[in-house]
This record gives structure tokens, C-alpha cells and sequence, in this order.
């Protein structure tokens, strides 16, 4: 039973408030001046403006005020202003916002380096480097993996999702809207079964058959001996929250290091507290080579991280890792800050404390016939698959009906998954216990009423 128990002051009043219908004037004149200058092809869940935003609440432009379930995509794990990531972003960008670490180097780039080292798992001396986005994480950590290898082979899972540039998207799963009309893809990359319980044909196969079943099929596509990393994150983000069955992510941890593979564990979603531990492959004990890592790192601020064993980063040769704005000098200062109010606040203890809030009752929502197939995850973490009512056919509709529904009485809640029909949830890790049952009342009443 974890004993973190949110209590902590908040800048803003913590309760939902919509005042009469939303998108309101100032929303909508955003929208007019977006639809001139922003192309559609960034598309936006929430059809109002952001003007301020505190603890599990966000305020639009016009006075709403949203229970947010969602941290921006798992991003504001320590609230959207934390005072202490405020004050450490004040201090430093007063004093300069950027000189470019391959230029003139910062304290702060070393300082997250060695959080970093000790944070993550594993006894081993580690290095680690620097960048802007989860997607430049992941497309440098298998540089670092090909670098160190010599080989060139990557393999990615069902259902992954690892990012928008061209190499990401060829180790995402999902075509539409990720991958379509952006190809060709890089090559040697090759995509094996996931283990997904839900969706297993032999709904008895253990994580180890699942992880055998891709062993196999890596073996005869590829050749261990070809392959230079293994990508996988340890609870599948947009893909749906799917979390492998107990023994897949070991199994495959073995094997890759028997046959010289590098282990890559994409954090980007999962990681910093989210699921009641500081990164998700600790539920097992699994230690990667390699960790990708952002969103949750710095508060926020746009910061993302490779970190892993010294012998593999140290392989690249001098100046083949870097970029400009790569460890930026103020998202170091927030990361810090971020990583400070984790451990002080014991945010990975309190993830597991909205587990146990949570997902008892997202389990009483998935009765026997209904429409919820799957309630699953870890921490706050969370979901619940939509399926046609007995069966396991996908649901969208009815996931995007109960998403609309829950904001429209001023909760946000996000969608996911390779068939559109998840949704999840994202709370801050310190939004307060009130709120939060508040925003499951809403959830409840909707998925009730659709579901
Ligand atoms: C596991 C995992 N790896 C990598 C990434 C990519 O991180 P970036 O910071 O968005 O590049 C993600 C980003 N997930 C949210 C994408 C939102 C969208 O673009 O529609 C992830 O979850």
C-alpha cells in the first residue's frame, strides 16, 4: 500500500468548470487565426486554447477550467507549473538560454548526465547524451547500437510507436496517421509479434513463448548475428497501453544479450515514476543497454535522453553524436528541478497509490458481454480497450463517444491504440486524490451510459 498521499498547495482552484458552452469567443477567434497560419495536418483533441494550468487542471482562454487526464501526453507528470521546475527555469534562462554544448559547454548538461546514471537501472558505468524530442532519443540510440554493433538489422514490435521522423516511422507500427504518404522508409528494420493478452489467439501463451515466438522469427528473417538493437518499450504507448505478459520483456532481455544485441528500452512514455516505478522495465527486474527517455524528464521542457552502458555510447567516434540545441540549458535546469520533485514527493510511490484508486474500478466497468474488453497498465498508466459488446472487435466509435462525453463536462481524457479504440489515462502524478475521483466519476458515468 503506498503512503503517498497527495495533499500539496496548488496555484490554481483544483475543480473542473465549464462555464456555459465550449469552445468559447476567445477559443474560437485562436481557431480563426490558427486556421490562416497553421497547416491541418497539426491536429489538436481539445478544441480550446490553453491559458494557465496547475496541479490536474487546466484553464482555457475562456475561464474553463479541465480536469486533465491526459499531462499533455504524458509530459507534466509533475503538474504544468511546478514551482520548484519554475524557479529553476527563472534562474537559468535569466542567466543564458543556450551556448550549444558542442560549443561552449554547462554544468547542467553534466548534471542531468549523472541523475541520469543514477536513476536508471543497472550497476554498470554508464554515459549519456542529450537531445530535444523522444523520437531523436530513439533515432540515436540505434546509431549507437549500429555504431557499437557494426551491424545494421533493427527490430521493432506490433503495435510500437517511436516516433515521426523517418527512421521512427519506419519502427512505428501504426500507418494512418503516423507513416501514410511520408514513405520509403529506412531500411533494415524488421517488425516481430507483440505479446498483447488481450488479443492473444492461444490466450493461455506464457511471456516467455510470446518473446520465443519473436526469438524464432528474428532468427530465420534476420540472423542474430545481423541484428545490432532491439527497440521495445516496456508498456506500449500509442499503441494502445499494452502491457506484455509477465516474462516477455526477460526473456527477450536473455536473449539479446546471448547473441550480442543491443537491448533498447523505450522509456519515452512509460518512464519517470509514470508506472509506480522510476522506469517500467523495473516491474520485471530487466535491465536494457540502452534507455530512450522524454517526455516526463524535465516538466515539460523539451528534453529527451539516451542513457546506458559506457562500452556502447563510448564506441561512437568524436562528434558523431550531438545536434544543436541537443541538452538545452534551461530544460537541463527543469529536469533537475523535475527529477527533485519525483524523489521528493515519491511520485513513483504516488503512481502506485492512483493504480490502487483507479483500476478497481475501471475493472468493475469491464463486466462479462460488455463493451469494455481490456481494462490494463501500471501506475497511472492506465486503460481501458472498447469492443463491440462480446466479442473483440475493436470499438473507435464508442471510445471517441466517451472521450467527447468526458469533455464536455471538463475532463480530458485521450484516445489510443493501433484500432483507435483505447482509452487511457495520463493524470499528473500530483493531482490531488479529490480530483481525481472526481474526473473517474465522469468517466465512469460515460462509459455507463455508452460504453
Ligand atoms: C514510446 C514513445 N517513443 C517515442 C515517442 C516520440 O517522442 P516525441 O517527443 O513525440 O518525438 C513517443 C511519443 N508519443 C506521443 C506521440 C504524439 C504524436 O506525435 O502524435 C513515445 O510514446
Amino acid at each position: 500500500m503506498s503512503t503517498s498521499v497527495m495533499t500539496p498547495s496548488y496555484r490554481l482552484e483544483q475543480r473542473r468548470r465549464i462555464a456555459g458552452t465550449f469552445p468559447g469567443p476567445n477559443s474560437a477567434a485562436l481557431e480563426a487565426r490558427r486556421a490562416a497560419v497553421v497547416p491541418k495536418g497539426v491536429a489538436s483533441s481539445v478544441p480550446v486554447y490553453a491559458a494557465d494550468a496547475d496541479g490536474g487542471i487546466i484553464v482555457d482562454v475562456d475561464g474553463n477550467a479541465f480536469i486533465d487526464l491526459g499531462s499533455g501526453i504524458a509530459v507534466t507528470s509533475v503538474g504544468a507549473s511546478d514551482p520548484a521546475v519554475v524557479a529553476a527555469v527563472q534562474e537559468q534562462v535569466a542567466h543564458f538560454t543556450h551556448t550549444c554544448f558542442m560549443v561552449t559547454p554547462y554544468e547542467g548538461y553534466v548534471a542531468v548526465a549523472e541523475r541520469l546514471a543514477a536513476v536508471t537501472p543497472g550497476d554498470f558505468e554508464k554515459r549519456t547524451v542529450l537531445f530535444n524530442s523522444g523520437a531523436e532519443a530513439v533515432e540515436n540510440a540505434v546509431k549507437i547500437a549500429r555504431s557499437a554493433t557494426g551491424r545494421n538489422a533493427v527490430v521493432a514490435f506490433d503495435h510500437a510507436y517511436h516516433g515521426r521522423t523517418n527512421l521512427t516511422m519506419g519502427l512505428t507500427a501504426k500507418a494512418m496517421p503516423y507513416k501514410t504518404g511520408f514513405g520509403p522508409f529506412a531500411p533494415e528494420i524488421y517488425r516481430m509479434p507483440m505479446s498483447y493478452p488481450f488479443r492473444e489467439e492461444n490466450p493461455n501463451i506464457s511471456g516467455a513463448e510470446a518473446a520465443d515466438r519473436a526469438i524464432l522469427a528474428i532468427e530465420k528473417q534476420i540472423g542474430a548475428d545481423q541484428l545490432a538493437a532491439l527497440l521495445i518499450e516496456p508498456i506500449q504507448g500509442e499503441g494502445g497501453f499494452i502491457v506484455p505478459a509477465e516474462g516477455f520483456l526477460p526473456r527477450l532481455a536473455e536473449w539479446a544479450q546471448a547473441n550480442g544485441v543491443v537491448f533498447i528500452a523505450d522509456e519515452v512514455q512509460s518512464g519517470f515514476c509514470r508506472t509506480g516505478e522510476w522506469f517500467a522495465v523495473q516491474h520485471e527486474g530487466v535491465v536494457p543497454d540502452l534507455i530512450t527517455m522524454a517526455k516526463g524528464i524535465a516538466g515539460g521542457m523539451p528534453l529527451s535522453a539516451v542513457t546506458g552502458r559506457a562500452e556502447l555510447l563510448d564506441a561512437v567516434h568524436p562528434g558523431g553524436l550531438g545536434g544543436t540545441y541537443g541538452g538545452n540549458p534551461v530544460a537541463c535546469a527543469a529536469a533537475l528541478a523535475a527529477m527533485d520533485t519525483m524523489e521528493s514527493q515519491d511520485l513513483a510511490g504516488r503512481a502506485r497509490h492512483i493504480e490502487e484508486l483507479v483500476l478497481p474500478r475501471l475493472r468493475a466497468l469491464a463486466v462479462e458481454g460488455g463493451g469494455v474488453g481490456d481494462v490494463r497498465g501500471r501506475g497511472a498508466m492506465l486503460a481501458m480497450e472498447f469492443v463491440r459488446p462480446g466479442a473483440k472487435e475493436p470499438d473507435a466509435e464508442t471510445a471517441k463517444a466517451v472521450a467527447a462525453a468526458c469533455l464536455r463536462e471538463g475532463v480530458i481524457v485521450l484516445t489510443c491504440g493501433t484500432y483507435g479504440n483505447v482509452i487511457r489515462l495520463l493524470p499528473p502524478l500530483t493531482i490531488g486524490d479529490d480530483l481525481l475521483l472526481d474526473a473517474l466519476d465522469v468517466l465512469e458515468t460515460a462509459v455507463l451510459s455508452l460504453g
